[in-house]
């Protein structure tokens, strides 16, 4: 089994993850697992390009795979703000209260509350190379006030138009089926998936091509020899995965 790195430092992002990789045949791991590192320079302009260089820079450093999860709110009224920005949105070392408050402030006499969350997710291999991208995004309305007692950020602020709830008062799993992030970790499972189906197929594929060289090579040297035993005899130790094509029967009538 696989090692994932989750490679981030918010425990709600953390929580999400744990629980929707749940299921996956692979060994999930957390930053918590490994010996402190400084935190990577998240200076991009999009989503997409902060997910990468975090991916790469925990990737290298920690010498195993690492997913990054890059993710933040826009506000329609504030020409996107605070996006890329979001965690920082009040200050470097800005707590959630603080980043809440001032949305709050800024959107004070703003009537119109549409907004979205947005998350690009990055997978590093431990070389640093980018080997899987996905993103999703959430529309809501910013709320007047904070309600609701769950999830994180700016989670109590936002009210999902796909719930018709607040996103503070969603359950995880209410919320995991229509967020932004969960929305990017299906997308990335599939792709896994399919990764994994066509590795299958084509080890099967060769298997069969190997299989049914060796019956030619072996059919020959029978005819050599004379001898026709069964196949399972004479070869006892392979066992195909994929079976060559059969011959239908011919029909009778
Ligand atoms: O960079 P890492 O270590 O992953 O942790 P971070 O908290 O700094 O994460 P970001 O740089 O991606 O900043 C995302 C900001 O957007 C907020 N945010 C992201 N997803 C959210 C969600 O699902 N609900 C509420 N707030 C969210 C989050 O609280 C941060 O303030
Ligand atoms: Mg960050």
């Amino acid at each position: 089994m696989g090692t994932l790195v989750i490679a981030t430092s918010n425990l709600g992002k953390l929580d999400e993850f744990k629980e929707m990789f749940k299921e996956l045949p692979v060994e999930l791991k957390c930053l918590a697992d490994y010996p402190p590192l400084p935190s990577p320079n998240e200076n991009g302009r999009t989503f997409a390009a902060n997910a990468k260089t975090k991916a790469t820079y925990y990737a290298k450093h920690l010498n195993e795979f690492c997913l990054a999860d890059d993710s933040g709110l826009e506000v329609k009224a504030l020409g996107g703000e605070p996006g890329v920005r979001s965690a920082r949105f009040a200050g470097d070392e800005a707590t959630d209260k603080e980043n809440n408050d001032l949305l709050l402030q800024q959107m004070k006499f703003q009537i119109t509350r549409t907004c979205r969350f947005r998350c690009a997710l990055a997978v590093a291999n431990p070389t640093g190379r980018i080997v899987a991208e996905t993103d999703g995004s959430c529309e809501g309305m910013l709320l007047h006030e904070p309600l609701g007692e769950n999830g994180f950020g700016y989670d109590p602020l936002f009210w999902s138009t796909e719930l018709h709830k607040g996103l503070g008062e969603a359950t995880a799993e209410e919320k995991n089926k229509i967020s932004h992030r969960g929305k990017a970790v299906r997308k990335l499972i599939a792709m896994w998936k399919k990764a994994a189906n066509n590795k299958n197929g084509k080890r099967q594929e060769k298997q069969g091509r190997k299989y049914s060289n060796e019956q030619q090579v072996n059919g020959k040297a029978e005819q050599e020899n004379g001898a026709s035993k069964p196949e399972r005899e004479a070869r006892p130790d392979t066992k195909p995965e994929v079976k060559p094509e059969s011959k239908p029967e011919p029909e009778t009538n």
